[in-house]
């Protein structure tokens, strides 16, 4: 197989807009790209070793620490996939994502991953190939993830998203800009949907008409993105917070930043992604509240905050 001297890949973060937790039992969620977060991975041939090179670790491969097993695993089957288990290389990992906040940064890296493979190896990576190797990684990372983060660390537009169902991206007419914040908690996926799990073995009607509503939500937001209802969207936005809360899968922390959200003139405000722990965000009507928001987030103890216009 004739190789590159050096193959790239880049993907970067999503934010899930609404649908987190209930797409896992096939409700329909939203999520949108953020491409000022972004990983690229790069990889070289080298004289010895197999040789992880990133912020977050640096390592031979067969080494390295057991929370990057997802990646590892990946890494090994890209290497069977191109015929050289044995090939040395390094490979390099530059991110600004940050790590297990509902961010996609896994998914993202895992995508990233296998974009330099299939780089370095000059061959064509199709969508259904890109998918089965960022979910080696993701599935070892998160249990058995939906497949939204790795649909959302690749699109360009917002995605509309039903497990092994639809992936359909869509254009939003939203005035309006969005606030991320960093708990600077670790997020914790498994634990999070696990608790959910236990929700339903305990009371399953209940909870299942609770995921039921989440996913009226996200019918509902899709509307208020498509036909510019910025008002309405926030207190979607915060009815699916209060939901994820009551589910069990919030934190003290995300609701005191999302309550310090709204205190600043947020329209809306929600965790993001898994929870316990990880991010949530605000909607603002425009940047400039964006910033207002952004400072109160800051001041109430966010440990990073993001700007995303939504249109
Ligand atoms: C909690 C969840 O809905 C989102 C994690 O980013 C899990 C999943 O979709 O796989």
């Amino acid at each position: 197989m004739i190789s590159q001297m050096i193959g790239v890949g880049t993907s970067h973060a999503k934010v899930i807009l609404i649908g987190e937790h209930a797409v896992v039992y096939g409700q329909p969620a939203i999520a949108m790209p953020l491409p000022n977060l972004t990983v690229t991975a790069t990889l070289r041939p080298a004289f010895r070793g197999q040789v992880l090179d990133g912020n977050h670790f640096h390592g031979e491969l067969n080494e390295i620490g057991a929370n990057i097993e997802g990646l590892r695993q990946l890494i090994l089957r890209l290497l069977d996939k191109f015929g050289v288990p044995d090939m040395t290389f390094t490979l390099s990992i530059e991110t600004n994502i940050p790590q297990e906040r509902g961010l996609g940064a896994s998914a993202a890296l895992a995508t990233a991953v296998t974009k330099a493979f299939f780089n370095y190896f000059n061959t064509g990576l199709s969508e259904t190939e890109r998918t089965y190797f960022t979910d080696i990684e993701e599935t070892i990372t998160h249990g058995s993830p939906s497949g939204l983060d790795a649909a959302t660390v690749h699109a360009t537009n917002p995605v509309w998203f039903v497990k092994n169902k639809i992936m359909q991206s869509f254009d939003m007419h939203l005035s309006g800009t969005l606030v991320i914040a960093d708990t600077g908690i670790h997020g914790q996926t498994i634990r999070a949907i696990s608790v959910i799990k236990e929700q339903l073995k305990i009371n399953f009607d209940e909870t299942y008409a609770q995921i039921e509503h989440l996913g009226s939500l996200s019918d509902e937001v899709r509307l208020a993105l498509v036909n510019n209802q910025p008002a309405y969207l926030g207190e979607l936005f915060s009815e699916a917070h209060r939901t994820l809360r009551s589910l069990g899968v919030s934190h003290p922390r995300l609701d005191k930043l999302v309550t310090a959200a709204i205190n600043a003139g947020a329209l809306g405000a929600k965790l993001t992604g898994a929870g316990v722990g990880g991010a949530m965000f605000a909607l603002a009507k425009n940047n400039n509240d964006a910033i207002t928001i952004a400072n109160a987030l800051n001041a109430a103890g966010a440990q990073n905050t993001w700007i995303q216009p939504l249109s």
